[in-house]
């Protein structure tokens, strides 16, 4: 029945102000109305309809992806929207497309890599989309070691240009020879982009100078055509239906193609019209904010992701009944009963089940069913990614706060917060996407069999994220480098250089290795600071228990792979920058070794291989503190509406007590809390699901997001799911006819066993 909300007795049950609830989550006033008009657009105009994606074949999706992005552009420039809104535009179109890579990667890089000059000349083109761009840094045989990229640019000083090359064979230092050597990956660049920017390894008179940025134009701007020298296209399909196969990754070689000098990226390195190679005056580490603005965006299109998967598993977790008492009594009995006894019960169930449905859809009651967000269990596995959603919000709008401070520091030449950024933002990118995958995951199992319909939206979203964990930086990559970052701060314990931002607990390691937690009862877990420290001192044990292990590496003998690991480039930053990674800077600048753990920082890089399991635990651990330290530095803010503050702190302690819950082992063994206080932790945990219960609509609802931005049947607005799911099976195409095609020839045979004259 059209217009009645399935889900307005939850909606009923709510003990905070919603509508302030939405202002937080999007972070203003102004944050907040303009995603409710741009995301209402967006929902209203059919030309953006996507629920179709799934069954459309590649090229018939693909060309409707260019559609929705030209018609995209047409609205932006007719209605002429703000860059704000520009931007949350082609956010709640909710497609993967070339536009991504062209605002996300190519202009940021523009900026961040080209000095004004090149920067007056490129940019006006590529903010009207005159040209299109893509960035170019992955090869076939090498991603996160960017270091090892094989691309070639030689300067000719002849003609005052670069020859752009791909070798055709790897070196010999693979095991493999990977016979073409080609980019391959770069989002947009397969059928689309008429430029890229380009990472090769930059020759002047025949030395080496390392990998550097490279703008190249790949098609003619009057035919679309590869200019000479340009092999590109597509790589083909990737997992998943719809998905990120909106996206035209692509493959491309070069073979001796010709730039002009000037179309070098010179901002901090150059070469001059003699092909001499210098440093300019801009210091290399101002690259670096661009990497913290890119990776600020992916954590908050994480807390995004994840907020839509938690607000599609709780709204079905509603509408969905199951057997079971209700008012919080046992869900299920444990019968000790024959198998012929059970599957009578079994089918008892399903007739009584279909029964009470058919009722329900006249009265709508449910009587004898509960629904399943009510099963403990499910609450179990829905409320914590529910509270790590908004925990990824906060830590999301914390970097943003970061990514200013950063660039005012770097405009001063002050760089003593870019390794503890660098450290910081890596780590996060990291945590973020994986939990968001996984949680994404979770939430279609969440929805049980009708998760696994595409209709949900489930697998479809997780198709198209679930390679955030692998873009911008492998995670596990990513954690080492983190993890590096901790080694060198346990290194520097003592010498007098105090620890800044996120890791200046490790200040204060001296008591936090001493300290013991003084919880003695359940409610004391609500308790901020207590909580801080707990967080604290397992991360702190934890690192120093690593760098206490890499001591003992002092016999290189010991160190499987050793010449592997000391020159292991891969464990510099992978993506965005392929310059000199912040390691690499700080690492210029030794400090005098820790006078609480003998650390010495060379043996130190001898056992990182063998342990570089543990060192990855560690890095978590310290990332993990930082979410939890910024949800607990945005309690501290005054946040109106009526509940909205009590209902974020019950979010925020579900969030650190289901971390501490499944990091247990971890907590009692660095011997900070004892079991006894893991136990009443989980009792406090337990007391926070009972409640958020009856506030888990409303705070999904404060996502605001509209239908068409879920994509799901099972999370609609108005929680009418079973005659939507019905409607929308109708429409299949296998539905188009009541015999299927094929019949004739494959099943009449098969069923007359005449198979003999079939034509097979
Ligand atoms: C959907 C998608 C879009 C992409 N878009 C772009 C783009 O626009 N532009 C672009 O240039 N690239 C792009 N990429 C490529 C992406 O950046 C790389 O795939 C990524 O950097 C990982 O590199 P890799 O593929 O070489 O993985 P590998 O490094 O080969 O990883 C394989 C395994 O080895 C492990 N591993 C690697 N190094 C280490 C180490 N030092 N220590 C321990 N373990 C290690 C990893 O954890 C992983 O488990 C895209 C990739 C995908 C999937």
């Amino acid at each position: 029945m059209a217009g009645v909300d399935y889900l307005a007795d939850e909606r009923n049950k709510a003990e905070f102000d919603v509508d302030s609830m939405k202002i937080v989550w999007a972070g203003s006033r102004h944050t907040f109305e303009v995603a409710d008009r741009i995301s209402k657009l967006v929902a209203n105009d059919p030309a953006f309809r996507k629920d179709d994606r799934p069954m459309l074949a590649r090229k018939e999706l693909f060309k409707n992806t260019l559609r929705k992005a030209a018609y995209a552009w047409k609205l932006i420039t007719e209605l002429r929207l703000s860059e704000e809104e520009a931007s949350k535009l082609r956010f709640f179109v909710d497609e993967p497309a070339y536009t991504d890579l062209h605002w996300g990667m190519f202009v940021p890089a523009l900026k961040g890599q080209c000095t004004d000059e090149q920067q007056s000349k490129w940019l006006p083109l590529a903010y009207k989309m005159q040209i299109i761009g893509c960035y170019a840094q992955t090869e076939l045989g090498h991603g996160s070691n960017v270091q090892g990229l094989e691309t070639t640019a030689t300067f000719d000083p002849q003609t005052d240009e670069f020859v752009i090359h791909s070798p055709t064979l790897t070196s010999s230092k693979c095991y493999h020879t990977v016979e073409v050597l080609c980019t391959w990956w770069p989002g947009g660049l397969g059928k689309v982009s008429t430029h890229a920017v380009v990472y090769a390894r930059l020759i002047t008179d025949g030395k080496d100078h390392g990998v550097h940025g490279f703008i190249v134009q790949l098609r003619s701007m009057e035919d679309h055509k590869p200019l000479p020298g340009i092999t590109v296209g597509d790589i083909g399909m990737k997992f998943g239906n719809g998905a990120y196969n909106t996206m035209d990754n692509g493959v491309l070689t070069f073979d001796h193609v010709r730039i002009p000098r000037d179309q070098m990226m010179m901002r901090v390195s150059q070469v001059t019209r003699e092909g001499k190679y210098k440093q300019s005056d801009v210091p290399r580490q101002l690259v670096y904010g661009t990497m913290v603005y890119v990776r600020q965006q992916i954590v908050a299109d994480a807390s995004c992701a994840l907020s839509k998967a938690v607000c599609i598993a709780t709204r079905y977790s509603a509408v969905r009944r199951q057997f079971g008492s209700q008012n919080g009594g046992p869900e299920t009995q444990n019968w000790s009963v024959d198998s012929q006894t059970l599957w009578l019960v079994y089918c008892f169930m399903l007739v009584a089940e279909f029964l009470l449905l058919i009722s329900a859809h006249y009265t709508k009651s449910y009587t004898g069913l509960i629904q399943v967000i009510d099963y403990k269990t499910q609450q179990n596995r829905l409320f914590p990614l529910l509270a790590s959603a908004y925990a990824f919000r906060f830590v999301g709008e914390w970097l943003k706060w970061l990514y200013t401070d950063v660039t005012q520091r770097l405009a001063v030449n002050d760089f003593s917060t870019l390794p503890e950024a660098h450290a910081c933002t890596a780590g996060l990118k990291s945590l973020t996407t994986t939990a968001t995958a996984d949680g994404i995951e979770e939430c279609r199992k969440l929805c049980g069999g009708h998760g696994y319909l595409c209709t949900s939206g489930l697998p479809e979203l997780f198709a198209v994220y679930v390679p955030a964990c692998t873009y911008e930086g492998d995670n596990i990559v990513l954690l080492l480098q983190v993890a590096r970052f901790l080694m060198k701060t346990v290194s520097q314990i003592g010498s007098g250089k105090q620890p800044v931002g996120t890791i200046a607990y490790m200040g204060r390691v001296e008591h936090l290795l001493k300290s013991r937690c003084s919880v003695q009862r359940a409610e004391d877990w609500l308790n901020p600071s207590q909580v801080l420290e707990a967080f604290e001192a397992r991360a702190a044990r934890m690192s120093i228990s690593c760098a206490q292990n890499l001591s003992k590496f002092s016999n290189p003998e010991e160190v499987p792979n050793k010449e592997k690991t000391e020159s292991d480039p891969s464990l510099a930053m992978p993506t965005s920058e392929a310059v000199q990674t912040p390691e690499q800077y700080y690492n210029d600048n030794p400090e005098p070794n820790s006078l609480i753990v003998d650390v010495d920082l060379n043996r130190m890089i001898l056992g990182f291989a063998e342990l570089s399991a543990d060192l990855v635990e560690a890095a978590v651990a310290h990332c993990q503190l930082i979410v939890v330290s910024k949800f607990l530095d945005k309690l501290q803010q005054d946040i109106p509406g009526k509940g909205v503050k009590q209902l974020l702190q019950a979010v925020c302690g579900i969030y650190y007590l289901s971390l501490l819950h499944k990091h247990q082992g971890e907590f009692l063994a660095t011997s900070y809390i004892t079991p006894k206080q893991a136990a009443l932790a989980s009792d406090q945990l337990r007391a926070l699901y009972s409640k958020v219960r009856p506030n888990a609509i409303a705070l999904v609802d404060a996502f605001n997001y509209t239908d068409h931005f879920l994509g799901s049947i099972l999370g609609c607005y108005d929680g009418n799911v079973y005659p939507k799911l019905y409607e929308a099976a109708k429409k299949d195409p296998l539905n188009d006819t009541v015999v299927p095609d094929g019949y004739h020839e494959y099943l009449k045979p098969l069923l007359k066993q005449q198979l003999h004259s079939a034509k097979l």
